[in-house]
């Protein structure tokens, strides 16, 4: 989902670094610094013409819509490249705001475009085709809230030309990042997003990132307004790979370079693997609302995934013990009062519903590593004394992995869903920091954060997921990873990866579902 579009070199960190607005300004500022006037805006420019050209080779008119700041000035350069570069094609450009009173940058980039014989559109021509192509170079990370404020002529007209590359049905580029998107947390301001979906099949989308990578680019609205994400960083790893004028934000987690799963040396037994214990599945017989399935699913994926030895204890009243055969024999049924939870990796809450709760003080004192899901989360958002247990595991060097989706981290932080979705980076940091664990926030970029660490955004995993049953697998697979022994924060960062990689790569004639996805894992 991420492409690079220049030399970029890697930073030896794990992953991708994503710089909100205010670090990528202190880092445009050092290098600017270094740079003759009007370098980065020409880099800009040429990068998106040089992209434009490889995304719609066979364009005959390119529809470039500028705004009334540098992202502007970018268009404005990408206009006057692609009029060099492809003397044949109609370069069109519409603006929102007259050339004096553009930023210098932009000015000087606005100059070279009438230079360079480009054409000048009152708006977005309605003979444009599916081969053509729309750049939206309105708005990049100078985005402002206005809402406040009565429109005045420019933020009119830059509605206009926005809504008009929103309903665009040929491609369209966007130049940093989709106009109206805020750049940080990857939520559109209300006014700028787009209104309607468009009647004909939305059309294909890409977004040039330019010096830097944004969180916003990979959560929350990001993923669907932004498309496939390119990345130039316009020289800048070149001149200063290891030590950027300021620090990421996030780090957006990659494709492991050794594959998925790590080579198993010969001399390991079950033992090296450890012991995942599902506890979760309200039975029939307790409100006759069976949620024993999503238990089942956890212990399916844990075995699937690898673990050593794989326990599924039921919070099935009914249960009775001469019904106790496993469909899968490998899984072995336990009763809750059964089970040591001393030792294994524990994961709690999956289909738990009302069950869970008298189980939750037990698991938070003695289970090592706890991966908290669904019901077990739900309980503990309405119980302060549960909420200080899982508090104090981290005194007692016991860790913890939350997986709520966003009603569930809601209910925690005592929010509504909206305000977790309007900064899902800061909501997985505060989770984190109030429980003192390991948070992952599932949704469209997943995020992991932990303690006094920078946070992840999860680049793999797609709509396909949208399905009862997926979470709880997320949930198994992240309780088999850790009990590899790895970290909290490892497992929650791999389990996610793994989890949106299998949905990535699904092949089209097999059904998705979270059991087959389940299966699918080893
Ligand atoms: N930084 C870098 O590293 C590099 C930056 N580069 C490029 O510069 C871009 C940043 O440029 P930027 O700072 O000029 O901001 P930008 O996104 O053009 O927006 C500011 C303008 O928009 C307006 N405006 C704002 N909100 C609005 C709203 N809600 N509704 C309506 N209008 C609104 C605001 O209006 P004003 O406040 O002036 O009235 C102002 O005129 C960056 O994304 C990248 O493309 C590259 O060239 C090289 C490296
Ligand atoms: N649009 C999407 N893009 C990427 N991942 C998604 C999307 N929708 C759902 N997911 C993933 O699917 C899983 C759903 O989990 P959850 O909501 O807990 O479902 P359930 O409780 O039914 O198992 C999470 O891992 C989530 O991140």
């Amino acid at each position: 989902m991420l492409r690079i579009a220049s030399d970029t070199t890697p930073t030896s960190a794990p992953g991708w670094p994503l710089f909100d607005t205010a670090a990528t300004r202190r880092i445009e500022q050092d290098y600017a610094r270094q740079l003759p006037t009007h370098t980065l805006m020409q880099r800009a420019g040429l990068a998106v013409a040089r992209l434009a050209m490889a995304i719609a080779p066979h364009a005959q008119r390119i529809w470039i819509a500028c705004g009334p700041g540098n992202n502007g000035g970018d268009g404005f350069e990408a206009a006057a490249q692609l009029k060099a570069l492809r003397p044949l094609s109609q370069v069109l450009v519409s603006e929102v705001r007259a050339p004096q009173h553009l930023p210098a940058d932009a000015k000087a980039s606005w100059l070279r475009a009438q230079a360079a014989g480009v054409q000048w559109v009152e708006q977005c021509p309605e003979y444009m085709g599916a081969q053509d192509l729309c750049i939206d170079a309105l708005l990049g990370i100078g985005l402002q809230d206005k809402s406040t404020t009565k429109p005045n002529t420019d933020q009119r007209r830059l509605l206009q030309l926005l809504q008009q590359v929103q309903r665009s049905s040929c491609p369209v580029l966007c130049v940093d990042i989709a106009s109206g998107l805020n750049a940080d947390t990857g939520q559109y301001l209300t006014e700028l997003a787009p209104t309607a979906v468009p009647e004909h099949h939305p059309s294909p989308r890409h977004t040039l990132a330019l010096l830097t990578l944004h969180p916003g680019l990979f959560t929350s609205q990001g993923r669907d307004a932004c498309g496939q994400v390119w990345w130039d960083d316009l020289g800048y790893s070149t001149w200063n790979a290891q030590t950027p004028a300021a620090a990421p934000a996030a780090r957006l987690s990659t494709r492991p370079t050794s594959g998925s799963q790590p080579a198993r040396p010969h001399s390991s037994h079950k033992g090296s693997y450890g012991d995942v214990v599902i506890l979760g599945g309200e039975g029939l017989g307790h409100r006759g609302l069976s949620m024993t399935g999503a238990a089942w699913l956890a212990a399916l994926t844990a075995l699937h995934a690898g673990a050593g030895r794989v326990m599924l204890a039921l919070l099935d009243a009914e249960h009775r013990t001469d019904q106790a055969i496993s469909p899968w024999p490998e899984i072995m049924l336990r009763q809750p009062q059964a089970q040591d939870w001393h030792s294994a990796t524990v994961v709690c809450g999956c289909g738990g519903g009302q069950a869970i709760e008298p189980w939750l003080p037990t698991v938070l004192q003695q289970a090592p590593r706890l991966v908290l899901d669904a019901d077990a989360l739900n309980a503990i958002s309405q119980s302060a004394s549960l909420a200080k247990l899982l508090c104090s595991r981290a005194t007692r060097q016991q860790s913890a992995i939350l997986t709520p989706h966003p009603l569930e981290a809601a209910r925690l932080l005592k929010t509504d869903t909206q305000s977790v979705q309007a900064d899902r980076l800061r909501a997985a940091s505060a989770l984190a920091q109030q429980f003192q664990c390991t948070a992952l926030l599932k949704g469209s970029g997943t995020v992991i954060a932990s303690p006094a660490s920078t946070p992840w955004i999860n680049s793999s995993g797609n709509a396909l997921l949208a399905r009862g049953g997926t979470g709880d697998v997320l949930a198994g697979l992240t309780g088999a990873i850790w009990a590899t022994g790895c970290t909290a924060e490892q497992a929650a960062v791999q389990a996610a990866f793994r989890h949106g990689q299998l949905a990535d790569e699904w092949p089209a004639h097999i059904p998705f579902s979270a059991s087959v996805l389940a299966m699918h894992l080893g």
